[in-house]
């Protein structure tokens, strides 16, 4: 679904991504992980279209997108998430959802399908359903984020931070959100620093220092390699 090969990428002049390679498959979780200032925002953003890479490329669905812009991705299917909230403050909460399905052209039946599940998941949003966005907590405009990428449908996932704002309690939900979005089909790939939970919803670990994959495999090796339990479930 997604294919990265030798993807380097920076701010200005200063290198940061170096000689990045990995994929993600269709209905896959993939974590990546990596200490603070390591690359993952950097390789989600350049992935997303946000920063031109210097070398390499991105393969999305068998076909070349390097380089490609958000605008030309995002109604292809593959979408950035990223962290902090980007939200529309003074629309309503169904408003604000009601956008994320505008570039991507979901249809109707689709689309309430989708803003049941979100219903369900996040029970908040139902009750805040025509409330302005801004009144809403921080972590429940993560919620609405979060809403917002799932009612566009895409085969691509890049998440950066879901839990971001997030009390603990809602860890769990989220990550369960994210999971069954994945069993649909997406191909997520998330950045997390709750490495353990996201563990324990992930089929595969990517370790990045200093801006390179130093470890890439199963849920199971990566635990074994960071000796990191993944939370229970
Ligand atoms: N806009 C920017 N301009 C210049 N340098 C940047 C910019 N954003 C990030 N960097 C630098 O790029 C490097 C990688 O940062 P990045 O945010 O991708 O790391 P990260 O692994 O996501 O870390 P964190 O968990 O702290 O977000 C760091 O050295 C950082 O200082």
């Amino acid at each position: 679904m997604l294919e990265v090969s030798g993807l380097c990428a920076g701010y200005g002049r200063l290198p940061v991504l170096r000689d990045v390679s990995f994929s993600a498959a269709e209905g896959e979780i993939l974590l990546i992980a990596g200490e603070n200032g390591a690359g993952k925002t950097t390789l989600l953003q350049t992935i997303g279209g946000l920063i031109k890479p210097t070398a390499g490329s991105i393969r999305f669905e068998g076909r070349d997108v390097t380089g490609a812009t958000p605008e030309d991705l995002v109604p292809r299917g593959l979408r950035l998430v990223l962290d902090g909230h980007r939200v529309f403050p003074e629309l309503s909460v169904f408003d604000n959802i009601r956008l994320g399905a505008v570039a991507s052209k979901t249809g109707k039946v689709a689309f309430d399908t989708a803003v049941d599940q979100i219903f369900e998941v996040f029970p908040i949003l139902k009750q805040k359903a025509n409330d302005k966005a801004r009144s809403l907590s921080g972590g429940q405009q993560q919620m609405l984020t979060l809403s917002q990428a799932f009612v566009s449908q895409p085969k691509v996932l890049l998440c950066d931070e879901p839990s971001l704002g997030l009390a603990m309690a809602l860890m769990p939900p989220i990550m369960n959100f994210l999971r069954s979005w994945a069993k649909s089909g997406t191909a997520v790939v998330i950045v997390e620093q709750h490495v353990q939970l996201a563990l324990a919803v992930a089929a595969r670990g990517l370790l990045m220092q200093r801006g390179s994959v130093v470890f890439d495999g199963t849920a199971d090796e990566f635990a074994a390699e960071t000796g990191i339990i993944a939370a229970p479930h």
